[in-house]
């Protein structure tokens, strides 16, 4: 196999002793598209403040592209979206794509962001307005564009679905099958286990600290006899 996009390896979380990620293993191959997917607190976004190096991993490693992810560089082919996003409540949206173009070592491209906009279904007037007038969808959308518009290797999103409307999210869709078919690799969280099975290769289903199950949804419903991925992962977590 070549080298993964990402590599978890026996990684170990706690909070002040309290074990939320108890060595988890998975790697995801460039270009794959994986859901994680897990019960409310079952720890979908401390496993990837870990992979950002947000947070100190107590055990166990994260490699990006073969590399460690304590390492700037090795983080620097992903684009993130973190869940629950605002941008800085003062900024404009072309101020936030400004931004966001120079933090990933880029320009701004007025032209390509409104095409983004466009593909999102976000509307223009969002450039010209401060963060704190716009709806969550707005600027749900915007942490987005501004991914997407990173064109980076991979796209690590927590929960990008939400707050989004279902044009948007049918949009939203649209753009990852479009960054795949690019060759990116995507991973992202979601609790929307109908987009989980129409848009991944795999999922893994995280609970108790542990990867109870990573595989196509198709094994997935077959491994707990189910008819539909929710009795699945039901039957899963239960
Ligand atoms: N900074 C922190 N300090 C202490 N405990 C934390 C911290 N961050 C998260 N936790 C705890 O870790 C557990 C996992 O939280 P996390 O946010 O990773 O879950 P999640 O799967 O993303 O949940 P949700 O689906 O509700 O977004 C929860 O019990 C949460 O209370």
């Amino acid at each position: 196999m070549s080298t993964p996009a990402l590599r978890f390896r026996q990684l170990v979380k706690r909070y002040a002793g309290t074990p939320v990620l108890e060595g988890i293993d998975l790697d995801i191959a460039p270009g794959e598209c994986v859901g994680l997917v897990g019960v409310n607190g079952a720890g979908k976004t401390s496993l990837l403040k870990c992979l950002f190096d947000f947070v100190r991993v107590d055990s166990g490693s994260i490699e990006i592209f073969g590399r460690s992810h304590r390492e700037a560089a090795a983080r620097s082919p992903l684009a993130f979206l973190p869940e629950r996003f605002t941008p800085p409540y003062y900024l404009t949206g072309a101020e936030f794509l400004t931004y966001m173009a120079k933090l990933h070592g880029g320009r701004h491209d007025p032209g390509a962001a409104r095409a983004m906009l466009d593909a999102l279904d976000l509307d223009h007037a969002a450039l010209s307005m401060p963060a704190h007038k716009q709806s969550k969808g707005m600027t749900q959308k915007l942490g987005l564009a501004a991914c997407f518009l990173s064109n980076k290797q991979a796209y690590i999103l927590d929960e990008p679905m939400s707050g989004l409307d279902p044009k948007a999210r049918a949009r939203l869709k649209e753009r990852l099958r479009h960054v795949r078919a690019q060759g990116a690799t995507v991973f992202f969280s979601s609790h929307a286990l109908a987009d989980i099975e129409e848009l991944c290769d795999r999922m893994a289903i995280l609970h108790d600290g542990q990867l109870r199950f990573t595989g196509t949804p198709a094994a997935c419903r077959e491994a707990y006899g189910a008819a539909t991925l929710e009795q699945a992962f039901l039957t899963c977590v239960n």
